[in-house]
């Protein structure tokens, strides 16, 4: 809501004109005044279960969007979320575990807080709990009552009144699908009024009212908690595409009757859903097709380490399939598929670890589907947020690899800035030219109803060329250096995925603990002891013939040394990089990762 300038359309602009489901560019990218804020209403979860990864699909979704609104538009954003703590989905699954419907929401609640704290998502600036606003529903049905939209019934329950809306209904979804008729709902008018009210049932929890005990219908709590918070205009208002409709087209009935306005909610937001690969289905509790977010992120260090970080070059695909332990089908041998006789020293190494890991015998299948929240999130950048995304093991593995390959192309750039890498000569002005263009391309994507995969496809067009440039090593530092626009690079990359909620930076982990600090150099003088203990190896001036033979003959030992070192430092999560003779580099693995390899 804008003090100065109105952001809304003028109330002279009839609301079919105004697209309802869709930010517009002038919106977004307008001059806001100090004080203009925008005004942010999402449905949050019914708490009755845990949550699912298509629950977090939606959440991470419109994370993203709030943080770009926010850090790329300059929006103010001012953001509520309900909590449908009252519902008959609780009081059903309440019944059924004994527990009062109360403790069950209390429980599911505190543990969606916690997935949501698990997949970076920021917190609404307010929850708002329906059973804590149960007076301010009651006002709410009061004041469309008065009206003349609502009616009440003998049974003590109300009833929105479509006929009295007339052919307002419908102005989100065009055409009104047929409508369902709420079960057991026997004393309205039209089939298709829906409940604001809904008298007790025996057993059932209930709150004192002018028609009676009862408790709120579902759709009447958000527009309730919405308007008390924002008044009579909301800006933007978000939600599963399964909310469209009948929930978010009820809303807009029941605030404009309130308010008596033309156009209570500015743009509507919906996004996709999660779907199992290869099914129609969205994934769904009901369905019992769904993954937890806990489950999914759940810390795969926890249970068998060692073995894990023994297998740092591993594929999650390349992983055989089980070929059946003594613990049953859900543990496999570990055995890796990439190992095929390539001279790649990735892969000598790996088969030199093999060998350990097939002395742990056995490892869970499941660990096999966890994954970090910045993959999940990076995942979810990659299609549109309006667009169903579909969910399997393999869509996740490409997340992985992408995020690696950025966190490598930054640790390689990083090592270029700081001179630890040496390359043949950069064609600059190319490189300032493509980012300058990258960052225009960005930010029209981002304009454009945020087209996220089209912003991720432009920087990775950006960092698959700087990448290019990178690969140039040569043995001997040679021609003029670039570092300024590597370092530009870097700096704007990093700062876009910062901005979805993605770190790239924190593989070197400064997390300004002074112990860390140390560590770190502790890692840098290690490395470059290393690279001098190689270096000598592998360097025989003078020499040749018979007696060059001898002497690297002689120095093989060192070598195996420091590739012994490179190795055992990947079970602690150090990945040493050998840039020819010249120069080494290191990283920190993420430790859900550490077993897969950009390129790999
Ligand atoms: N598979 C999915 N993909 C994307 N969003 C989803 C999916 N399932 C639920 N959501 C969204 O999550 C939010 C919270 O939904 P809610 O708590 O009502 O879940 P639900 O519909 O009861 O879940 P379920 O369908 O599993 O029973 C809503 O915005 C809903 O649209
Ligand atoms: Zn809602």
């Amino acid at each position: 809501m804008d003090a100065a300038a109105p952001a809304h359309p003028s109330p002279a602009v009839p609301w079919y004109l105004a697209s309802i489901s869709r930010i517009s560019e002038t919106f977004l990218c307008r001059s806001k005044g100090s004080d203009s804020i925008e005004s942010r209403y999402s449905c949050g979860p019914t708490v009755y279960d845990h949550a699912h990864l298509g629950h977090a699909c939606s959440y991470v979704r419109f994370d993203i969007i709030r943080r770009i609104l926010t850090r790329v538009f300059g929006c103010n954003v001012v953001m509520a979320m309900s909590i449908t703590d009252v519902d008959d989905k609780i009081i059903k699954r309440a019944n059924e575990m004994n527990v009062t419907p109360a403790s069950l929401a209390s429980l599911f609640e505190e543990e969606f807080k916690q997935d949501m704290a698990a997949l970076k998502v920021l917190p609404p600036t307010v929850y708002l709990r329906v059973t804590e606003n149960i007076p301010q529903v009651i006002a709410f049905i009061e004041g469309i009552i008065a009206h003349g939209h609502a009616y009440s019934t003998a049974a003590g329950s109300v009833y929105f009144d479509l006929h009295a809306r007339g052919d307002k209904y419908g102005k989100l979804v065009n055409t009104v699908p047929s409508a369902t008729a709420e079960p057991g709902d026997s004393d309205k008018r039209h089939s298709s009024d829906f409940a604001l009210w809904k008298a007790a049932k025996p057993q059932e929890v209930f709150w004192a009212s002018p028609w009676g005990d009862g408790r709120p219908g579902w759709h009447i709590e958000c527009s309730t908690m919405a308007s008390e918070v924002f008044g009579s205009h909301l800006d933007i208002h978000t939600g599963g595409i399964d909310l469209a409709f009948p929930h978010h087209e009820n809303e807009i009935a029941q605030s404009e009757v309130f308010h008596q306005c033309q156009q209570w909610g500015n743009y509507f937001l919906h996004s996709g859903h999660l779907h199992v690969k290869g099914t129609e289905e969205k994934m769904s509790k009901s369905l019992k097709n769904y993954i937890t977010i806990k489950d999914s992120l759940q810390d795969c260090r926890l249970s068998g380490r060692s073995l894990l970080d023994s297998c740092s070059h591993c594929c999650f695909d390349s992983i055989a399939e089980p070929s059946r332990g003594p613990k049953g089908k859900q543990d496999l041998p570990l055995r890796c598929d990439l190992y095929g006789g390539t001279t790649d020293p990735v892969h000598i190494l790996h088969k030199g670890l093999l060998n350990r890991v097939t002395q742990l015998p056995f490892w869970s299948k499941d660990f096999l589907k966890t994954f970090s929240p910045d993959v999940f999130r990076l995942f979810c950048l990659r299609t549109n947020y309006r667009s169903a995304i579909e969910y399997s093991d393999s869509t996740l593995v490409e997340a992985k690899h992408l995020l690696l390959g950025l966190t490598s192309f930054v640790e390689d750039a990083r090592a270029y800035v700081k001179g630890q890498l040496t390359c043949g000569p950069v064609e600059e002005d190319v490189l300032w030219e493509r980012l300058t263009n990258t960052k225009k391309a960005v930010k029209a994507a981002l304009a454009n109803d945020f087209d996220t995969p089209r912003a991720v496809n432009t920087i990775l067009d950006l960092v698959h060329h700087a990448n290019r440039q990178l690969r140039a090593v040569s043995k001997e530092a040679s021609g003029p250096r670039s570092p300024t626009v590597f370092g530009a690079i870097i700096s704007y990359v990093e700062q876009f995925f910062e901005t979805v909620g993605i770190s790239l930076a924190n593989r070197q982990c400064v997390s300004g603990d002074s112990s860390t600090v140390t560590l770190r150099c502790v890692v840098d003088e290690l490395v470059r002891f290393r690279l001098k203990v190689r270096q000598y190896a592998l360097d025989t001036p003078g020499a040749a013939g018979e007696a060059r033979k001898r002497q690297l003959q002689e120095r093989q030992p060192l070598l195996e040394a420091c590739d012994t070192l490179r190795q055992d430092l990947i079970t602690h999560g150090i990945n040493v990089k050998d840039r020819g003779s010249a120069a080494s580099t290191w990283e920190l693995l993420d430790p859900r990762t550490r077993h897969q390899k950009p390129g790999d």
